[in-house]
């Protein structure tokens, strides 16, 4: 009764067909649109002996994430990653802690200006910060810039301040860039086998690989988990005045003062408050709020560099907006909509997560016609579903202003994913690429 696809065989279900079909097409979007066009938007691919069900529009994405939400709330954990978080986090978690941690980090956001003006000084600040030691490098050395190095650099000092409170500057950066690299490394190597295959296996048979994944991680949690102890250190010693947490100035402060009112509560209050909790609720936001967005703004970068018109339309754009008197903000965004097509033109084309993380469903869900039974994994296949001719026409195009010719376009671009599983960060990201991308 599932939905139609490739013929699977015993064990390894479609995988070989799988591989093929990504070796020809060159990538794995390439794969997935093959067997859209040929088995529709909704499609069965078998990883071995697990059914997954993709799907490639729009419409159907939101019958069964939005409509059928609470049915696909859980995610597929990965072996080694529930290993790492013990099941605590954003990314790698299910259940009440995970409820509990994303409605506080929601709310924790809000409190700390999150797509306002607060958020828009992190930003603005940091961009300041860099172009200034950029300037300072390049007349002391003469080097020229590595844009990836700037990206990375800008997007993980936003993402840590809020976090932490601390970007990284000459002293630091070099921490942080080796933290990064040991995390690129560790996600070059990773695939499906190591998505899959139980952490003995792993740990018995590829000490190697299950080193790369375990100590990238453990890099992050133990960067962003030393600062929260040293805080939570220097509170308990009366060092740091508890009065200064009642203006939170990042998510540490706003997560140690709950988890203190929740302690002082009869019977303990709230246990998934706890620092275990923090560091990887931490770890999970540094993770995912880096890489993601700095992936963006590089390739946006890129594409424009290609397309000096757009480029040139942009800062006509900009100058009348701004006079060519002041920096962009963010309430300038209703004013911009040819800079807001581009990023979302460059948002459909990044790509920047080619596999969606898998839900699992926990009812039976009907969908024209078909039915997925319990436990299956599900997801929208965001590089897919951005590149389907049925409503973007000729996807592989950079074309900003299809976003322009038809306004309701912009609602089928789902770069963020999609219902209870979607992306936390989404603001922020937002924020970053709006005014860093080309201001
Ligand atoms: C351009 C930048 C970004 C893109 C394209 C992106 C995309 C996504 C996508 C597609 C998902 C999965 C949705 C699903 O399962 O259906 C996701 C989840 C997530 N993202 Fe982002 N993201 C970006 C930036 C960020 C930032 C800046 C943060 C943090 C500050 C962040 C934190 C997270 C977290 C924690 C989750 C897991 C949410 C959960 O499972 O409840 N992301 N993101």
């Amino acid at each position: 009764k599932l939905p139609p696809g490739p013929t699977p065989l015993p064990v390894i279900g479609n995988i070989h067909q799988l591989v093929y079909r990504a070796w020809k097409g060159k990538g794995i979007v390439a794969a997935l649109d093959f067997y859209r066009k040929k088995y529709g938007n909704a499609f069965t691919v078998w990883l071995g002996p697990i059914p997954t069900v993709n799907i490639t529009n729009f419409v159907t994405a939101y019958e069964i994430f939005v409509k059928n939400g609470k049915k696909c709330v859980d995610r597929q954990l990965a072996p080694i990653f529930e290993h790492h978080t013990g099941g605590l986090g954003l990314l790698s978690a299910n259940g009440e802690n995970w409820a509990e941690m994303r409605r506080f980090t929601l709310l924790a956001f809000r409190k700390l200006g999150v797509g306002g003006a607060q958020m828009e000084k992190r930003i603005m600040d940091e961009l300041d910060g860099r172009c200034s030691e950029l300037n300072q490098e390049i007349s002391q050395t003469g080097r020229a810039i590595v844009p990836v190095q700037f990206f990375d650099l800008t997007v993980g000092s936003v993402i840590n301040t809020l976090l932490v409170g601390k970007r990284f500057d000459e002293n630091t950066k070099d921490d942080f860039l080796k933290i990064k690299k040991l995390f690129d490394d560790s996600t070059e190597t990773f695939n499906l086998f190591d998505l899959n295959v139980p952490v003995w296996l792993l740990k018995w048979f590829f000490p190697w690989r299950y080193n790369l994944t375990w100590n990238a991680r453990q890099n992050i949690l133990n960067h962003v988990g030393k600062e929260a102890v040293e805080r939570l250190e220097r509170l308990d010693s009366g060092e740091l005045d508890s009065r200064e947490q009642e203006e939170p100035k990042d998510f540490v402060d706003v997560f140690l003062k709950k988890m203190k009112e929740e302690r002082e509560k009869d019977g303990g209050g709230d246990k998934n408050y706890s620092m275990s909790s923090l560091k990887f609720v931490l770890h999970d936001l540094w993770l995912a709020g880096q890489g993601t967005t700095a992936t963006t703004l590089y390739i946006g970068f890129m594409r424009l560099a290609v397309h000096q018109e757009i480029m040139q339309r942009i800062r006509e754009e900009l100058w009348k907006v701004t006079q060519n008197s002041r920096p962009l903000t963010l309430q300038d965004r209703p004013n911009t909509p040819y800079l807001n097509a581009t990023i979302a033109e460059i948002q459909r084309l990044a790509s920047i997560l080619n596999v969606n993380f898998w839900r699992i469903n926990s009812e039976t869900i009907h969908l024209d016609g078909y039915e997925v039974a319990p436990g299956a994994m599900m997801t929208a296949q965001l590089g897919a579903l951005h590149v389907n001719e049925e409503m973007f026409e000729n996807p592989e195009k950079f074309d900003p202003e299809r976003f322009l010719r038809d306004e309701k376009l912009i609602q089928q671009l789902i770069p963020f994913g999609i219902g209870k599983r979607s992306c936390v960060g989404e603001q922020i990201a937002r924020s970053e690429l709006y005014l860093l991308d080309l201001s």
